[in-house]
């Protein structure tokens, strides 16, 4: 089967609330290099991936280009843009900006510890049907809470998964999905594949991550995430 063309989207423009740090979490050093760093070298690396396009926070595409693109000679960046308020302006912009429609992965920044077999499993899901995320089966039982704080419902474990990045798509599928998003008023979604399920109801398989591919999200991810950069480095 021809290899389709594969577009990595990554986002950088968030404002790291959670994390409370002056510079933005994705700028933050792990190993000696930033937390961005780590997701575009591996994209690079990637023999399945294409083409990457940056979206960072307004203003920091100078730093984007000179500091960690041009710095580490990540050769696959083909355009560093600005992202939106929120996650899905970022993602729309990077998709307005993909020069050839494929496969596209979108992935957050701040996920430093997405790896070559998972990219590999991705792809060959989405071969297979057009729509995939990465993520792992939930270790806690998890609850579901009432407006009072009290315990409503357990659902079952085996049917739990955490989502992570990247999350992978036939290009013009997510497109089509993401401009039927951009018309509504009202706008809820933390992910690619809620765009998917609520404006096509897709199928999207899962597709094995990683327990180390987490979202630095809160100061003790850092701290967890150093430990893996050391194990990255040897
Ligand atoms: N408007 C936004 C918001 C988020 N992101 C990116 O989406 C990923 C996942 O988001 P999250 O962890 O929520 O990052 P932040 O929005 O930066 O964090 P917070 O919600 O704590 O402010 C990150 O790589 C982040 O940079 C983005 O590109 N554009
Ligand atoms: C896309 C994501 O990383 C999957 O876990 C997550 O939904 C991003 O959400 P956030 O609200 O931006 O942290």
């Amino acid at each position: 089967m021809e290899k389709k063309y594969c577009t990595a989207i990554v986002l950088a423009a968030g404002q790291g609330r959670r994390m409370g740090t002056e510079v933005h979490k994705q700028y933050l050093l792990l190993g000696g290099r930033p937390v961005l760093y780590y997701s575009l070298h591996t994209f690079e690396a990637s023999p399945l991936i294409d083409e990457i396009i940056l979206v960072t926070g307004e203003g920091e595409e100078q730093y984007c280009k000179e500091e960690i693109v041009e710095k580490y000679g990540i050769s696959k960046v083909k355009a560093i843009l600005a992202g939106g308020a929120e996650r899905y302006h970022s993602v729309w912009n990077g998709l307005c900006r993909m020069q050839k429609d494929g496969y596209v992965f979108v992935h957050d920044g701040a996920r430093p510890f997405v790896d070559k077999d998972m990219i590999a499993r991705a792809y060959e899901a989405v071969c297979a049907g057009k729509a995939c995320v990465v993520g792992m089966p939930v270790k806690d039982t998890i609850k579901i809470a009432d407006e009072n704080g009290f315990v409503k419902e357990t659902p079952k474990r085996e049917e739990l998964w955490m989502v992570q990045t990247p999350q992978v798509f036939d290009s013009e599928l997510l497109r089509g999905a993401y401009a039927m998003l951009m018309r509504q008023a009202h706008i809820e979604v933390t992910d690619d594949a809620m765009v998917v399920e609520q404006m096509l109801n897709h199928p999207i398989q899962f597709v094995y991550g990683s327990y180390e591919n987490i979202k630095i999200t809160t100061p003790e991810d850092l701290e967890v995430a150093e430990v893996f950069a050391q194990k990255y480095f040897s």
